[in-house]
């Protein structure tokens, strides 16, 4: 049996990037937090040593994901919340059999949040009226779909559908928004002609960075009434 927390946020994907930075917002809001990664970056032992309960953890097969459930309630026994930021962002490639990124796009973004929303149910429950929440982050490309993320788009909208799903089947105790962001951070391979074609995207031709997504959770962890609900942070994309 690992330390107990006390109510932690559970951060899927906290490794690198927006998971990292909600899980260091939690911290220095002396916040509990329990974060699963795949790959160990140095900032896992930085989380560690600042207290984070870390978890190492594969959701491309269901054993992973269940395994993960399992250790979380080894750690606690209540959640505050849980947030689903575990993703990969694979487009169709000649080199890939389309069924190879079909089912990983649906392990990660169905799979993954279905069974992980199912097994910490009963860890959510049991605080009061909207006294938990659940966050699923979708994309902008659930409404309008992707010519090159197909699989990625699908899965991401199967998630969005389970947003409201969610939502029914928890409330009043627990509520269940999605976040679906376009541009937010760049990758360290996006070249110089991909980004100035990315911001030209959007109205306001910026990445809107991690802070945009910390803000919006804790609008959505103080709420006492949102739910079933998606919240765009996209820079007016749609509108170009
Ligand atoms: N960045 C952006 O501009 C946008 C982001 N979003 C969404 O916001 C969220 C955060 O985005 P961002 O920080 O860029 O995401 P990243 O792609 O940078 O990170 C995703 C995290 O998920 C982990 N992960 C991927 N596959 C698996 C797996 N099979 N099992 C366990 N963990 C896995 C990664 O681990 P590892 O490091 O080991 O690969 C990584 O830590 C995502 O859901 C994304 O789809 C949506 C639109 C725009
Ligand atoms: N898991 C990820 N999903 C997405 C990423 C990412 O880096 N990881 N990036 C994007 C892009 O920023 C896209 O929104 C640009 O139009 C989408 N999803």
């Amino acid at each position: 049996m690992g330390h107990m927390l006390s109510r932690p946020v559970l951060i899927t994907g906290g490794g690198r990037r927006i998971g990292l930075a909600l899980a260091h917002h939690f911290l220095t809001q002396q916040q509990p937090v329990i974060l699963s990664y795949r790959t160990h970056y140095p900032a896992i032992d930085v989380m560690r040593r600042a207290g984070a309960v870390c978890i190492q953890a594969d959701f491309a097969h269901d054993e992973g994901i269940n395994a993960f459930a399992e250790a979380v309630k080894s750690h606690c026994t209540s959640l505050r919340a849980i947030i689903h930021n575990a993703s990969g962002w694979q487009a169709e490639s000649p080199s890939t059999p389309l069924s190879q990124v079909l089912n990983a796009m649906l392990q990660i973004h169905v799979h993954a949040p279905y069974l992980l929303n199912h097994a910490l149910e009963g860890l959510l429950r049991g605080h009061g009226h909207a006294a938990s929440d659940i966050i699923h982050f979708t994309d902008y490309v659930v409404e309008r779909g992707s010519d090159k993320h197909i699989a990625y788009a699908a899965s991401k909208a199967a998630l969005d559908n389970m947003t409201r799903s969610f939502a029914r089947k928890l409330a009043p105790e627990v509520k269940v928004n999605a976040i679906a962001p376009a541009l937010v951070l760049f990758n360290e391979d996006d070249d110089a002609e991909y980004r100035q074609k990315a911001l030209n995207k959007s109205l306001m031709k910026i990445a809107g960075g991690e802070k945009e997504i910390i803000d919006l959770v804790d609008y959505l962890l103080g709420s006492s009434y949102v739910t079933g609900r998606s919240f765009a942070v996209d820079g007016g994309r749609p509108l170009v």
